[in-house]
């Protein structure tokens, strides 16, 4: 489980005309959830609220956004952002209230305890979960400004266009299956770069249900040897201009841009 970094900065509404007599606080909770998108999103839309009575629901658009009421106290909003990374999904967790200086501080006090206390059971869970997700992982293998891209023999994609890759053996971390695949299916040997980024798959994989697991791209450079179509049906070296037009496992294309942004 990774460290919650719980950033505490107090503003006030630029232009409001309460500006002297209220204050907004902002709490601002990051975390890194070792587990793809898929789980992180859905262990948060399961997640009970942090806070006991009396702060009650008036608002649940989990797991984006939630907003909590208790009696004449302050509002408080409850916001959530997922973005993929190279090691996990990192969440950005912030708690909003307007309010007078009494609530600043006793609520913020209540606020923290409840959102740490709730944020390490939030990281546990997923990571636990996570543990029944088959990751794949793709290499973006680039030379000059090109992509290595690689045709699917036989199965559901037969034919389509792919990055090189594969599923994350129980164990094993993402970057060294990345470097086993590209040698088992290439017979190269790669150097991990920038991460790319993260795809949730259509394909059932590993028995689980479709749209549970997720793809992570990485650049990558050649270390050693030559491309070769040991597993595709043909492999290919395309520029930006050529991506695009290419018959892509469906999953893939919303990784297009980024992987166009890599060959400049
Ligand atoms: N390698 C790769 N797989 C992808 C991409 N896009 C995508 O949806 N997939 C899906 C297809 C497969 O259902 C799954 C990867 O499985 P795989 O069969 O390539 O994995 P593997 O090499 O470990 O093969 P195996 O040992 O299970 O036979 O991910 C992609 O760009 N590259």
């Amino acid at each position: 489980m990774t460290p919650i970094v719980p950033c505490v900065r107090r503003g006030l509404v630029a232009g409001s005309p309460r500006w002297e007599a209220a204050g907004v606080v902002h709490l601002r909770f990051s975390t890194l959830v070792q587990a793809p998108t898929t789980v992180a999103f859905d262990v948060a839309r399961a997640l009970g609220r942090p806070w006991r009575a009396p702060l009650q629901e008036v608002e649940s658009r989990r797991p984006h956004r939630d907003v909590y009421a208790g009696g004449p106290g302050p509002r408080v909003v409850h916001t959530r952002e997922f973005t993929a990374t190279g090691a996990g999904t990192r969440v950005e967790e912030l708690v909003d209230w307007d309010a007078g200086p009494l609530d600043q501080v006793v609520l913020r006090r209540r606020v923290v305890r409840a959102m740490r206390a709730h944020l390490d059971g939030y990281a546990a869970a997923a990571a636990t979960r996570a543990l029944d997700v088959v990751q794949v992982v793709g290499a973006a293998v680039v030379r000059g400004d090109r992509v290595l891209v690689a045709q699917r023999r036989g199965g559901a994609f037969d034919g389509r266009w792919e990055f090189p890759g594969g599923k994350v053996e129980r164990g094993e971390h993402d970057l060294d299956a990345l470097v086993r695949e590209c040698q088992e299916e290439l017979g190269v040997r790669v150097e991990p770069g920038a991460f790319v980024g993260e795809v949730v798959l259509d394909a059932r994989i590993g028995g689980g249900p479709p749209g549970t697991s997720t793809m992570r791209v990485w650049a990558a450079g050649l270390v050693s040897g030559e491309p070769a179509a040991r597993e595709h049906a043909d492999l290919r070296w395309v520029g930006a201009g050529e991506l695009a037009a290419l018959d892509w496992i469906p999953a893939d294309r919303p990784l297009l841009p980024a992987v166009r942004a890599l060959l400049g």
